[in-house]
């Protein structure tokens, strides 16, 4: 087995007696001591973990691949779904992503303590590829925000401009009850424009945006600077020249 699969591997295994909620339990226990102790050094299970995480970022940067001028010229287009179609690195995926939401305001660089999100939304079409595995893992619900037209019922809707073209994204009224916490979630994080129009439908209907969490930022086109200081965090950065 290569270095990297092995590697991923490792983040990926979770005994198989071990729940769901034990996963929680441990991982957020974890989470919360990853201060450093005493003597100043970070407790070994701490930096086990963070040499684990590293590994697996290694391992899902290296299945990246890019397309120049995709779907139009100028862009370089970074294709996240190799990621998926290995089955121990999507499973590593996960469990990082799982792991980022466990330590969300350690990642973020947020001194908040730890909510669990009640609602994670996937963005159109990618972010529906592991919103709900995630989800499933964090006891959470999961609710699509959906380009225009796609969903029936009464929607909202929001324009936004992207880094190639302007779109409208919808929710389903309802599907967000007033007060509940919202982990917003999509592969990639370019200009911004589609994370912040997904953030501001959930506020529409009444949710707590607590976040957002991608498994890509492409840091040189300033996405962040979209989202109003929300929490947001990243699981790999690209240059994506
Ligand atoms: O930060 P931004 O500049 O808004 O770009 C990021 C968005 O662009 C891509 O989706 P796209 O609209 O291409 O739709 P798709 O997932 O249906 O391909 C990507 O999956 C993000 O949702
Ligand atoms: N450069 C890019 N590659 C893949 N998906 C994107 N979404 C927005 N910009 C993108």
């Amino acid at each position: 087995m290569s270095p990297s699969a092995e590697a991923a591997q490792n983040l990926a295994s979770t005994r198989p007696d071990q729940t769901s909620s034990e996963t929680q339990t441990n991982t957020a226990a974890t989470a919360s001591t990853a201060s450093n102790d005493a003597s100043g050094r970070q407790p070994t299970s701490t930096s086990a973990s963070a040499a684990e995480l590293a590994r697996t970022k290694i391992s899902l940067l290296g299945a990246l691949k890019t397309f120049p001028d995709f779907p139009i010229p100028g862009i370089q287009f970074i294709d996240i779904l190799p990621l998926f179609q290995d089955h121990a690195i999507h499973t590593a995926l996960v469990r990082a992503l799982e792991l980022q939401v466990l330590n969300f305001a350690a990642a973020a660089g947020s001194d908040i303590p730890f909510q669990k999100p009640d609602v994670i939304v996937g963005l159109d079409a990618r972010g529906f590829l592991f919103g709900p595995s995630l989800a499933l893992r964090l006891n959470a619900g999961f609710v699509p925000v959906r380009k225009q037209g796609k969903m029936p019922g009464p929607c909202v809707t929001a324009a936004y401009e992207k880094e190639y073209g302007t779109d409208y994204f919808q929710i389903q009224e309802g599907a967000i009850k007033p007060g509940q916490k919202v982990l917003v979630v999509d592969d990639i994080i370019a200009t911004g424009g589609s994370a912040a129009a997904a953030g501001s439908l959930v506020k529409q209907l009444g949710g707590e945006l607590m976040g957002y969490l991608f498994i890509l930022e492409i840091p040189f086109l300033k996405g962040r600077e979209k989202l109003d200081g929300v929490a947001t965090v990243t699981l790999l950065e690209t240059d994506g020249k």
